[in-house]
């Protein structure tokens, strides 16, 4: 089968094809309900597609249960979803996203595209603890929120991975007032002020 590269990933073109779909997906219904900032929808592949996939890269052997928080657009849950069909399909996925549309999109998109991921249109807060081994978010909260919600739907032995933007050293060390955790920061691929962080070993202080 024919692949290519795609976020440091040798994806098949069955992958690739799926990814396009999205995209085309995305830039219909982004007019009608705003699944990620007008700006960008031009340079979507590299700001949104690209970005999520270099989350997939990051996420340990052998994930049993991802959950996305705050989906929107499904950036990088879906993104990580679709890999993980190729990659991992033992993965199952949660998406959680509390606009009614937006999880709309997502479950639409689930379908086109033949994946199996649960999407839950509910708050964070108010869903029943998810039990994952892997989550993730970008652009949800600062730090120390997220970690509210990890500490509510991530497994003891679990790994987070988040896409932090400029200010993450300073929401690291607002976090570390209340939290204890490893950590490990890579360089986005997309943006050069921005970073992934990888955090385990996650508890109150
Ligand atoms: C800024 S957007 C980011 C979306 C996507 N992760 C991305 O990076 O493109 C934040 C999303 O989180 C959702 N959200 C915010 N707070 C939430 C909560 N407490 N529970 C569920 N979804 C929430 C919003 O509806 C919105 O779609």
């Amino acid at each position: 089968m024919r692949s290519e590269e795609f976020g440091g990933l040798n994806v098949s073109r069955e992958t690739l094809e799926r990814l396009e779909t999205y995209h085309e997906l995305l830039k219909k219904w982004n007019p009608v309900i705003n699944l990620v900032a007008k700006s960008t929808i031009d340079s979507a592949w590299e700001r949104h597609f690209l970005d999520s996939a270099q989350v997939f890269s990051l996420a340990p052997q052998g994930v049993r249960k991802w959950c996305d928080l705050g989906s929107g657009g499904g950036f990088p849950g879906l993104v990580c979803a679709t890999l993980a069909a190729e990659f991992s399909p033992e993965t199952e996925f949660t998406l959680v996203e509390s606009d009614q549309r937006k999880a709309t999109f997502l479950r639409t998109v689930a379908r086109e595209l033949g994946l199996k991921v649960t999407v839950l249109s509910k708050r964070i807060e108010q869903v029943e603890p998810l039990g994952a081994d892997l989550i993730s978010a970008r652009a949800l909260a600062a730090l120390p929120k997220l970690l509210e919600f990890t500490e509510r739907h991530l497994e003891p032995g679990g790994y987070a991975l988040f896409q932090k933007g400029e200010s993450f050293r300073k929401e690291l060390s607002e976090s570390l007032e209340s939290w204890r955790f490893s950590h490990e920061e890579y360089p986005s691929i997309t943006d050069a002020s921005s970073v992934i962080l990888r955090l385990g070993d996650i508890e109150r202080v």
